[in-house]
């Protein structure tokens, strides 16, 4: 492409603009929407379909169904209606859950100035969101687009009220040192879970429960639960008098839950304008509801990237942020793109896989580590620039103006090198950091993705593969409990046992179906950690065990020694 050809593109229609938020969308490194006349024609049936799709899922229609009963979910998908100026839905507005955000907000507030205190009628200190994917990215990201990635200092250096930690990942070597920075008698974890029953976070709760409950400290006034109305959740934290239950409805999805309950608790503890986000959202929908294509900014980024995985191959979307309070951007797209495009069969059940991977983070940091490639390297890729037109603050740096100057220096500099290297970039603006842009931001990403599922005939909102995950991680555990179970029983004074995997399927009582890699973790687990505390408590300083490599496969020996 030469510089006169994107030139022309850049005068000629190729940036989308919308004065009243000044957002703006350039799309002139991108020679494909060149003919925006043949595009219209060429795609005429894929816009229609995308808008249709988008008016079935604000009325409520079930849109989460495919032709694989075993697999769909069969409900409707609420979170355009979380901030849709009207009630299409019953019970789902703006101004509904403007007002759920008050009553969240009103009831945090007396936690964070300290009428609400701790049955020792201490003042909280700390708070721990609990949760995982869509129930922990979101808030992650909102919350480092609000105050950084230090975000226990706000901006200006002040102190947020509560110190916030977030924890989502079943890992003990991080949860002991969250841990021990804590006082659990001032410290209060949100559990956050819409089915209630994800294993990680259900695990990380009864871990930080059974703590409390060893310095003789109750679970209620230290916990507070966000999940649906009757989830086995739901009982649980009413049985344990949490301080709160915080619901969200059954039809919003985990990876588009961010406008529900799971992000405002956080939001609230975090002193975040919500109502602004959400009022972004909104916006950005509005804009995006528009059936003409070169009004309605989802549709021409949807088509582009149609555009260049179908015709041009360029399949990965790299997310570059040029902004440091957007360092979770990208991972929070990443869940948003790939478990919804990512599907095995279209919605009639034909087998035909689709997706879009998603990486990136923030510039100009990864210029400094995969912008090589991209650059020179497969052109397997196409990049998406975000910055934003103003700043708060600025510093002086002699080469480039200013700080602030050096970093707009880049963004542009790094979209003329891929020019130069005939490789696509689209590039959005947004008029400053803050919530409402944040927001209208995340509603322009879910709406691509709504239109890029209509596109490639998906259900956008069903997740069957993480689900085989998750059962997959039951099987194992039940693996890991059986074979420590046999060992506590039989290992009696004297016993030893010597072999592979194979034996150990054998001779452990195990159903021949037990995956042999299955029964390897495990001994090899067990071989590393049986005198970690907690780990094995039947065995801990019951057995001995020891490992060899030999014939391509692990030996092992066990001994016990009671
Ligand atoms: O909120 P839950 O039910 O604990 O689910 C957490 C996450 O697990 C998933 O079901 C699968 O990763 C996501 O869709 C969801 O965001």
């Amino acid at each position: 492409m030469t510089k006169g050809e994107t030139e022309s593109r850049y005068l000629n229609g190729h940036v989308f603009h919308d004065a009243k938020s000044n957002f703006t969308l350039n799309l002139a490194g991108f020679e494909l929407l060149d003919d925006i006349n043949k595009i219209k024609k060429t795609h005429e049936y894929s816009v229609k379909k995308a808008i249709a799709k988008v008016v079935e899922i604000e009325s409520g229609a079930i849109v989460n169904t495919t032709a694989n009963k075993e697999e769909t979910e069969d409900r409707a998908v609420d979170h355009y209606n979380l901030r849709h100026p009207q009630e299409l839905v019953k019970g789902k507005s703006l101004d509904h859950s403007l007002k759920q955000w008050n009553e969240v907000n009103t009831f945090v507030s007396k936690i964070l100035d300290g009428t609400t205190l701790n049955e020792d009628k201490q003042k909280y200190q700390d708070v721990i969101f609990n949760g995982i994917g869509g129930s922990f990215l979101g808030p992650l990201m909102l919350v480092i687009a609000a105050h950084g990635d230090n975000y226990n200092l706000k901006k200006g250096d002040k102190k947020l009220p509560l110190n916030l930690h977030f924890f989502s990942n079943t890992d003990p070597d991080s949860f002991k040192v969250l841990a021990d920075k804590l006082d659990l008698k001032t410290s209060i974890m949100v559990n956050i879970s819409k089915s209630g029953g994800t294993q990680e976070t259900k695990g990380n709760m009864d871990t930080f429960n059974a703590l409390l409950s060893k310095q003789g400290i109750e679970m209620g006034p230290h916990n507070i639960a966000v999940t649906t109305s009757g989830s086995g959740f739901d009982k649980f934290a009413k049985e344990n008098k949490f301080l709160n239950i915080i619901y969200m409805f059954n039809e919003t999805g985990g990876r588009t839950s961010i406008a529900s309950a799971v992000g405002m608790v956080p939001a609230a503890f975090a002193k975040l304008s919500f109502d602004e986000f959400l009022k972004g959202q909104s916006y950005m929908d509005e804009l995006t509801r528009k059936d003409d294509l070169t009004q309605n900014p989802a549709l021409l980024i949807s088509i582009a990237i149609d555009i260049l995985t179908k015709r041009h191959g360029r399949k990965n979307m790299i997310v570059l942020g040029y902004s440091d309070f957007l360092k979770e951007f990208a991972h929070y797209l990443q869940q948003l793109y790939m478990e919804s495009l990512g599907k095995e069969y279209d919605i009639d059940g034909v087998p035909n896989p689709e997706g879009q991977t998603v990486f990136g983070g923030v510039g100009t940091g990864e210029q400094h580590a995969f912008m090589q490639q991209v650059q020179k390297g497969i052109p397997d890729c196409f990049v998406r620039f975000i910055h934003f037109l103003k700043r708060d603050h600025d510093y002086d740096i002699k080469e480039a103006g200013s700080m602030g100057r050096q970093l707009l220096a880049f963004v542009k500099g790094t979209e003329d090198a891929l020019l130069q290297n005939g490789k696509p970039y689209m590039t959005c603006t947004f008029e400053t950091c803050n919530m409402f842009n944040i927001g209208m931001m995340v509603a322009l990403e879910e709406r691509i993705v709504t239109f890029l599922g209509a596109f490639r005939n998906i259900n956008a909102y069903d997740q069957p593969g993480v689900q085989d995950g998750k059962k997959a991680a039951t099987n194992m555990n039940k693996v890991s409990l059986n074979i420590e179970n046999f060992i506590a029983q039989k290992g009696s004074k004297g016993w030893q046992w010597k072999g592979d995997a194979a034996q150990a399927r054998k001779d452990f009582e195990l159903e021949e179906s037990t995956p042999i890699w299955f029964v390897d973790a495990v001994l090899s687990d067990l071989f590393a950690n049986v005198n970690v505390d907690n780990s094995y408590a039947k065995l801990k300083g019951k057995i001995q065990i020891e490992r060899s490599f030999d014939n391509s496969r692990f030996i092992y020996s066990i001994q016990s020694s009671l």
